[in-house]
Parts: C-alpha cells; structure tokens; sequence
C-alpha cells in the first residue's frame, strides 16, 4: 500500500474541494430521474480522477492473475475483455450515481445485466475518496451479496475500478479456513466486500473490527439479502452499524448512506423498516418498460413430463455443443447427479457443476473456468442465479422451474447481458404448465412454447441406470436426487404451481434417474398418510353429518305424523338447516371426494344456473312444496305454502281453518279477506324470503371461514412437522440449492418484538411519505 507524498495530498485536497463544490451545484434535485438512452459519459459527473481513469482502464485486469486455468481460446477471450473500457453510462448509472454523490440513500431497480455494479462502487469510491479514508480509518463502506461467487466478482470489479485508489479493500467470504488470517487483515480494510453469514461472525468474533466510521452499506441483490433467509442475520449486523442517513447533505454528520440494488428490489416497507433509510429515492429505470427481462432475451417453454426431464436436458446439450449453457436445477443432489451421468455419455462440450456442497477453493475455480471456457454447460443451483456476470452465455436451461417469478427473471438474466442477446429455456411439467404460464403472463414475461424434436430426442434412462448400478455412490447420489428434488416440490410456497409431490409419477422418474426401484421417502410416507386421514376425517365428518340428518328427518316424521302447530313449526326450520348445511358444504368443498357433496355441489350449482331474482323465487317455491308433502295435511297448496313454513306466527294459516260463519256473504267477505291477507302476506314474505335467503348465504359464509379456520392449523401443523422433518434428515439429506447454505449458519436466537418492528414501519412509512 503506497503513501501518498505531501504534494499528491496537497492536490488530493484541492480536488475534493472542487468535488465537493460540484456535487452541490450540478447533482440533481430529490426525485429527479433522467430519461433512457441519453449515453452520458462518465466525465460530465463530479468524479475523482482516480475512479476516471480506472473506469477508463476497463474491467478484467485483475482477473487475469486469478484465473487458475484456461484453455487457448479461453485465453483470447479473456485478453478481450480486459480491454473492456467504461466511458458511457448505461441508464441505471446515469439515474443512480448522482444521487448517490449527493449521499441520499438509494433504491435502485434495473434489469439484470444493466450495470447496477458500478452504479453503487463508484459512489463508494468517491465518499471514500472524498472523505479521505485511510487504512488506519478502518472500514468505511460495507457490501453485501447473497452468494460468495457474486461477493467474488464484484470485489473483482472493485479491484479492476479502484486499482487508481490508495484504499484497502477486502474480500470476507464463507467457507474459507483462512479465518485467522482474516481476523488480521479485517481492521485495516476500508471497503469489505462480504456476504452476510462471515461478516457477522467477524463482527461477533474479531476484536478490533470497529464499523463505527461506516459511513455506506451496499445491499446489491437487497431483495434476496432482504428475505427470510438473512434476516436475522441482518438485524444482527444493522446493531454494529452506525445509525442511518438523518441529513440531506453529504455531510460527516449525515450518518450512514444506504444503497439496495436488485433486477427486483423489494419496497416493501416492512424490509426496508430496520435500514432506517432516510427519504430513499427509488430509482426504477425500467419500470415503465414493457418488459422485466432483458431486450435482447428469447424465452421459451417446454412441456416435459418428469420422467423424461434427463432425456430432454441431455438432447439439449447434444444438439447445442458450441454453447455456453447453465442448466438451473432445484438442488445440489440433481446437480451432481446430473453431471456425473452426463460425464460419463461425453456429450462433447465440457460439463461443470456449481453447487454449495462444494469446498469455497472448487466452487472459485470453477465460476472462473466457467467464465472462461467460450463452449461449456453448467449445472448449477440457484447458487449462479443472481447477479454472476459470465460473458457471453448463450443458453440459460431451467431443468426445474423457479420458485417465482423474481427468480425466473434473475436466471434468465445469466444470459442476454448488457448489450449482447441470449436465449433461455424453461422445462415445465404438465402438472405446472397452467400455474406458471399465469404467473409469466401475468408479470408480463413473454415465451414462446415450442416442442422437441422427436428426431432429436434421446433416451438416457438405459444408460443412467447402468451408471448407477456400477457404482454404489452412483446410487446414493441418484437416491439423494430424487429425494431433494421431491423435498423441493413440496416446500414450494405457490401450491397453485407446483403439483404435490404424491401426484407425480415418482416410480417412473427414480427409474429415469436410474434407480432400479422407488427410494422410500420418509416425509412422503408422512404426507400420503396425512392425505389418506384428511380425506379420511372428511368422509367420517360427512357421513356424521348424513346420519345426523337421516335421524332429525325420522324425528321430525315422526313428529309431522302426529300433526300439531308445534311440529308444523318446527318442521320448516328443520328442514331448512338441513338444506342451508348442504348447500353450506356444496359451496365450499368443491375439491372434496365425499359423495354427498359432490353430488349436492352437482344440484346446488345447476339451480345456481338462473337469474338471481328467478332463483329466490324457484328456491323459495321448492322449500314450500317439500314442506307440503312433510306436513302432510288436505288443505289446499295456497294455505300450506308459506305461512308456516317460515317459522312466522301462523295467523292466516289458523284463520282459514277456523272459519267464525258458514253464510254465503260471510264466507264471500271472510274469502276475500283471506285473499287480500294471502297477498299482504305474499307481499311481506316476498322480502322476508329474501332476507331469508341473505342470512342463509350470509351463515353459509360464515361457516366456511369458520371451517376454513378449522382447518388451518392442520396444514400449520403439516408445514411445521415437514419442516421438523426435513431438519431431522437434514444431516445427509439437506441440499437445497438455496444460496442460503452458502454461509455458516446462525443460531435463532433473535426474537422479533412486534412492537418494534410495528415502531419502525410506521417510522419508515412517514419518512418515505415526507
Ligand atoms: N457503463 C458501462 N459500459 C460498458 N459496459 C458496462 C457498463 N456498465 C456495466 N457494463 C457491463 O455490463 C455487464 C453487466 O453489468 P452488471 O454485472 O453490473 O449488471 P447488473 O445490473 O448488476 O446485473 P444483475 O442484475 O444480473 O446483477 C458487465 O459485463 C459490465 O462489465
């Protein structure tokens, strides 16, 4: 590290005067966002001449020493790319670094492959720079990524822009033994690039690593940093760190600059709450675009059963050999055993897999292999998925599809970068084919569906169990794949996708990866048995329900039998909760095998099929006829029908039946009263019936939230007890693709007090509105 002489000091100091007074006058005003397309160059903005001239020198020059084998045209490939100059911004560039100068806390939203990298290192730069950090100053900015390898490549492009800069950078990653030596280095760092998990055990365990002077904390991929899996490590870190940003100048005293970056930045106000960000600008650049994928990216789907997923992955490969191709899988397991079955049929292209159950040293080597091999195809978990930035990819496979649509849109994203085209594939099952197209269509995301070609097609399964049944590890390993990719379909929070995984074809998929016979899987075992005695419970509570009905009706036959007022009345509400209880369970268990629903469900909805008033009417009606022939009684159909049957007092019913006089005028006038009361009453029970009917649907509802209620904390319960599982087996089993297992993990041990979150959203909520 050289010092700097007095002179060069001198002058130091007189260009951050002339920065500084720049910055005030030229950086835009709050909530200024310039249009697209303008090509601005980097030299109309207030930066130091150091960052200049790095960003003038281009990217890849320290890549070179780190490469730790490449082929011939790997090589030339390489050459080319370090004489990649940055000298024009690209839209998230011009809209974001201006602002950020300024110190404003920054949300920053832009395509995958837009340059959102240099859109928060050069602000880090330049505070630094400006503030005139030392290596005695200890650490003044902090960057996290979600993964090691995107940790790797941004210290890389750090490296290459910074190279001008007289600050020490340093680079905390998982995995690496080297913690000791890291602890040495760490106090002295300026600029920590990190990923969650090492930065927090070096925050807990490293005397002296004081983050009192950080005055910015970088979240590239803030969305994934942002979600469950980091959280409580977040909350950790964010304790170690001065306060947030309070100022809107770019002021010592302003606190903490914060910057989050992603293709899809969450604004949610609840994740951003603990940043304490202050009045963030939220600078989306493409927003209003049509699209949320790149411009120069060719999507397509293709519909391809479970079983025959290798055969489709491996056809692939074969007809596109002078590609470079990452094939997305859901676990490490499917990775593995993919490749080393791919590996031994020696397709022609060279194979690589990228996942985290391999050593940090591999997993680095082979993201810079990858990055240089100009033909190659590597499967990988969602470990490559986010901001990894290999030149010239041509093919993004995904054999599995994303959990949603953020994540689609980060894996095609590997490919079709900056500038350059790309194309991507995603291999659906049948079962997921409606659920996901709604949820592309939906997010605009635009594919084409295309077909194999049956004269392309080949068949692998031969050969994959040939493979396996050589080698016992083999087996294992296709054991283990086919439970991990099991284990992943179920865990898929959008059931609306993702098919139960008891409703794949699972014998004829263990034989497509292999296996001689169907692994037992204990959670599956679980979930078939939870199945059997949920539709079991259904069929007991319904045919409790039949028997309860079947004795109230004898009961009340019974009772009409003897006739009376009293049974009269009773009968009609009777019958008419029976009625509303089916019409109730019609209505909510469209799904339920039960054969009294189903074939109620059948009735209700085919009377449903009129116009509403028509259908009050008709149903009213109905009531009134079943209630004649229940009751039983000679008089004529007008005096039984409605009155009652409605549970009212009975008044016109008695009257009739109690004639006072038998003259012909009495009975003419006692006639005509009865008739003008039967249509009052007609009248008055026509709105009655209505509002009848109102509570009836109203009580339907309200029994169905109630049974929906009911039902919850069984699935809670499922969900827990899978979880417990799955944590249980997690010992040789676990190996989720999450990029989450790239780190140590934490003990829980933070407990969210609600109040407080509930303190700082409402915080955050006034300080976005103001
Ligand atoms: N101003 C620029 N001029 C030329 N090339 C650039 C410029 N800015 C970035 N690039 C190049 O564009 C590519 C994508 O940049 P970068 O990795 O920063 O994208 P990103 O937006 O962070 O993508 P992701 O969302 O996938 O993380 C890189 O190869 C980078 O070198």
């Amino acid at each position: 590290m050289k010092k700097p002489s007095l002179k060069a000091s001198i002058s130091e100091k007189q260009q951050i005067s002339q920065l500084q007074k720049r910055i005030s006058t030229e950086c835009p005003s709050r909530g200024y966002a310039p249009p697209l397309n303008q090509k601005v160059s980097f030299r109309s903005l207030p930066l130091s001449d150091a960052t200049l001239r790095g960003l003038e020198e281009g990217d890849g020059k320290n890549n070179k020493n780190k490469v730790a084998a490449s082929s011939a045209a790997g090589k030339k490939k390489n050459n080319a790319s370090n004489k990649k100059q940055f000298l024009i911004m690209t839209d998230i560039q011009n809209a974001c670094i201006p602002h950020a100068l300024k110190g404003r806390d920054i949300l920053g939203a832009a395509r995958t492959g837009s340059g959102k990298t240099l859109a928060f290192l050069i602000p880090v730069l330049e505070k630094l720079f400006r503030r005139q950090y030392t290596p005695h100053d200890g650490p003044g900015a902090i960057i996290l990524s979600p993964t090691r390898e995107l940790a790797v490549q941004t210290f890389q492009v750090l490296r290459s822009i910074g190279s001008h800069h007289n600050f020490s950078a340093g680079l905390l990653v998982g995995g690496k033994k080297e913690f000791g030596l890291e602890q040495m280095h760490v106090p002295k760092m300026n600029i920590v690039v990190a990923t969650p998990g090492r930065l927090l055990q070096h925050l807990e365990q490293t005397a002296g690593f004081d983050v009192g002077r950080v005055c910015l904390l970088v979240l590239d991929e803030a969305d994934r940093i942002l979600d469950m899996g980091f959280r409580d490590q977040m909350v950790k870190i964010l304790d170690y760190l001065p306060p947030g940003n309070s100022n809107d100048d770019d002021s010592d005293e302003g606190g903490r600059q914060t910057m989050l970056f992603s293709a899809t930045q969450t604004k949610k106000v609840s994740d951003l709450a603990a940043l304490s960000l202050y009045k963030p600008e939220y600078l989306g650049v493409h927003d209003k675009e049509a699209s949320k994928t790149p411009k120069g990216l060719e999507q397509s789907i293709m519909v391809v059963p479970l079983e025959h997923k290798l055969d489709a992955i491996f056809s692939f490969i074969k007809s596109h050999l002078k590609s470079k191709t990452i094939v997305f899988f859901s676990s490490c397991s499917q990775v593995r055993h993919a490749w080393e079955v791919f590996c031994t049929m020696q397709p022609g292209v060279p194979l690589m897999a990228l996942h985290g159950k391999l050593k940090q040293e591999t997993r680095t080597k082979l993201y810079f292999d990858f990055l240089q091999r100009p033909h190659a195809v590597m499967f990988a978990t969602d470990v490559a998925s986010r901001g990894l930035d290999f030149p010239n990819v041509d093919w993004v496979v995904q054999a599995d599809a994303p959990e949603d649509v953020e994540m689609y849109i980060h894996r095609v994203g590997r490919t079709a970068r900056y500038t350059s085209g790309g194309k991507a594939l995603l291999l659906l099952l049948p079962q997921e084919e409606e659920g996901m197209l709604k949820l592309l269509a939906d997010a605009k995301i635009k594919a084409k569906t295309c077909h194999m070609n049956p004269k392309k097609a080949v068949c692998v399964s031969k050969k994959a169990a040939a493979v396996v049944a050589a080698s016992p590890d083999m087996n294992l390993l296709a054991k283990k794949a086919f439970k991990s990719y099991l284990r992943c379909i179920h865990l898929m929070p959008n059931k609306q996708v993702f098919p139960g995984p008891t409703e794949l074809p699972l014998e004829e998929y263990a034989f497509s990866l292999g296996l001689a016979s169907m692994p037992t899987v204990r959670f599956l075992k679980k979930l078939k048995s939870r199945e059997e005695e949920r539709k079991k419970k259904n069929v007991d509570y319904k045919l409790e329900q039949l028997k309860d009905e079947i004795r109230k009706e004898r009961l009340e036959k019974k009772l009409a039998k003897l006739g009376g007022k009293a049974c009269a009345q009773k009968l009609p509400s009777k019958k008419k909760r029976s009625r509303d209880d089916s019409d109730s369970d019609d209505d909510s268990q469209e799904d339920d095998n039960g054969l009294l629903v189903v074939k109620q469900t059948h009735e209700w909805g085919k009377k449903m099929q009129p116009l509403p008033e028509v259908h009050l009417n008709e149903a009213s009606k109905s009531r009134h006829a079943k209630k004649i022939r229940i009751d039983g009684s000679s008089a004529g159909a007008n005096q039984k029908i409605v009155f009652n049957d409605d549970g009212n007092e009975d008044d016109g019913m008695l009257h009739v039946d109690k004639p006072t006089s038998t003259s012909g005028n009495e009975l003419a006038s006692a006639k005509e009263n009865y008739m003008q009361r039967v249509k009052d009453r007609l009248a008055k029970t026509k709105d009655m019936d209505r509002k009848e009917e109102k509570e009836r649907i109203q009580e339907k509802h309200k029994k169905k939230r109630l049974r929906d209620k009911g039902d919850k904390p069984d699935d809670d319960e499922a969900g827990d007890e899978m979880v417990v599982t799955l944590e249980g087996a997690s010992d040789d089993e676990s190996d989720s693709g999450s990029a989450n297992q790239a780190y140590e993990s934490e003990s829980d041990d933070s407990v969210e007090d609600d109040d407080d979150v509930r303190a700082q959203e409402e915080l955050a909520l006034q300080m976005l509105g103001s």
